[in-house]
């Protein structure tokens, strides 16, 4: 089975969903303006019956370090999900201060964004690549939009990866073998409106996405 992440996790419901079907990471938000945003405290209470096995990821978008200290200290992640600018630098000292593997998403709409994939491949421990958000979109993931994913095809990654950016049961199939992706990450694609995700929609993901791999 190909590694599933489904992110914007907010109800026990929908993680036991996630734990069954087979999901390898659960993604808990903690950017404000999200729809998806949780509080340490309910990240914590979600993660309490997670598997060994299965990681849970907290996504921050340029969070400080202040954001992530208190996060941690009541919400035991095992990984944490860098989706804003943050310079490779700046990874690496949330590498550091953490003492937790990163995951750095990389924003794709055109094939000259694809060089920032080697760069932050040499500091992450794991790349997701997203469709770059529009310039007016007031979320820079989680937007429901794909990217021509042709441009993945073949490419060499210094890193482990995840491709996301709208993918849904109908696509994520065709996502995965026109880049080779050994695995993928969902949040809108399981959804029924922004933020309320649904159960039989993350079951039906997570068989498509094994199908494709
Ligand atoms: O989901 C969000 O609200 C979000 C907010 C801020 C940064 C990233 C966010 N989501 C991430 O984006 C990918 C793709 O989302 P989608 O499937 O296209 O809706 C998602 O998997 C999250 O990792």
């Amino acid at each position: 089975m190909g590694q599933v992440k489904i992110c914007g996790l907010r109800q026990a419901a929908h993680v036991e969903a996630a734990v069954h079907a087979g999901a390898r990471f659960l993604g808990f938000n903690f950017f404000p303006r999200s729809p998806r945003c949780v509080t340490a405290a309910q990240a914590a209470a979600l993660m309490a019956d997670v598997p060994p096995g299965v990681a849970s990821v907290g996504l921050f978008v340029d969070p400080d370090d202040a954001l992530l200290q208190e996060t941690l200290a009541l919400a035991p992640l095992d990984m944490i999900q860098l989706h804003g600018h943050e310079a490779p630098a700046r990874v690496s000292e949330v590498k550091q201060l953490t003492g937790l593997p990163v995951i750095k998403a990389i924003g794709v709409a055109a094939p000259d964004d694809l060089d920032a994939l080697w760069d932050y491949g040499l500091v992450a421990d794991m790349l997701l690549v997203d469709a770059k958000p529009p310039r007016d979109a007031v979320l820079p993931g989680g937007n429901g939009l794909a990217f021509d994913w042709r441009l993945l095809s073949g490419r060499k990654m210094l890193k482990p990866w995840l491709l996301a950016g709208g993918l849904t049961a109908q696509n994520v199939a065709e996502a995965i073998r026109l880049t080779g992706a050994q695995g993928v990450d969902v949040s809108s694609g399981v959804e029924t409106a922004p933020g309320q995700k649904d159960s039989d929609l993350i079951r039906d993901f997570i068989a498509a996405a094994d199908g494709g791999t």
